[in-house]
């Protein structure tokens, strides 16, 4: 029995045997089946999304922004629209930004079915070339594991830059271990898992070679030094399952 029973498209995009693997991106195939492939792919992301939310509402502040980076259907930054409900502020706006055209045309069409009670801005562009201002949170949902490397740290730094006193980051990513043997065995539970959702070996073991030079994951603490690093006053792990974890970092 699948843990997660898929609620749109199935993803199928690495069931066939493929002659070769091309380098995995966020196009229009990937877009039309991401709902069904985040859920099966990520351990907790049905828990992760409303509670991220409630995170970003619990800190949002009046008069300010609510970043959701790499947003690509839109999935947290409509569920922080439905918690800011529960906490009274005002004069909220949210933005919603990813590169790839077919994510925010499908971000937009799935807010239009939505009544939302905030003022809401999709835009597709790079997040390493957007201003960042005002914001009281931001949301960074597995989007930095898919930035170069060399480009984290000043991005990172932009965003801290761009917070307001007290604001918070909520940065959730897919991480490895410098212990080759739990590194191994995280790999080997998040494959288990994958195949408890129905994915077979063929596709766990495609979509693995497709992402080896595009994601690429750092390590907890490589997370914690690089933020305290940058000036973030705090960053606590609040969520992990396997492989997969999220952080709250603040500034003072
Ligand atoms: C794993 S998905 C994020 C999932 C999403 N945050 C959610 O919770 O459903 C990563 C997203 O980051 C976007 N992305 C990657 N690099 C980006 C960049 N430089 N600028 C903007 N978006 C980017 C991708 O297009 C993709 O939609
Ligand atoms: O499928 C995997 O192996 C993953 O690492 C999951 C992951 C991610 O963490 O972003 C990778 C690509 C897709 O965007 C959806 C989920």
């Amino acid at each position: 029995m699948p843990i997660f029973e898929p609620k749109t498209n199935t993803d199928k995009l690495y069931a066939q045997p493929l002659a070769q693997i091309d380098k995995f991106q966020f196009d229009a195939q990937v877009a039309a089946v991401f709902e069904d492939m985040i859920s099966r792919s990520v351990p907790g992301y049905a828990c992760l999304v409303p509670m991220m939310a409630m995170l970003a509402a619990r800190y949002a502040q009046n008069d300010s922004y609510i970043y959701d980076l790499g947003c690509s259907l839109g999935t947290i930054t409509l569920a922080i629209d439905q918690q800011l409900a529960a906490f009274n502020l005002s004069n909220i706006k949210l933005i919603a930004i990813d590169n790839a055209a077919a994510m925010i045309e499908q971000c937009q069409k799935n807010a239009a079915t939505f009544s939302l009670t905030h003022s809401v801005e999709f835009i597709c562009a790079d997040i390493r070339e957007i201003k960042i201002e005002k914001a009281s949170a931001v949301v960074l949902n597995f989007t930095l594991q898919f930035i170069t490397p060399a480009d984290r740290w000043i991005l990172l730094k932009r965003i801290y830059d761009g917070m307001q006193s007290g604001a918070v980051l909520i940065l959730s990513e897919k991480i490895t271990f410098a212990d080759p043997d739990i590194a191994d065995k995280m790999v080997d539970l998040h494959h288990a898992f994958k195949q408890a959702n129905g994915y077979s070996l063929l596709e766990i073991n495609q979509k693995r070679t497709a992402l080896e030079q595009v994601l690429i994951p750092d390590t907890l603490l490589e997370h914690q030094h690089r933020l305290t690093e940058i000036g973030f006053k705090g960053v606590m792990l609040w969520f992990q399952c396997f492989n997969f974890i999220s952080l709250l970092a603040w500034k003072n």
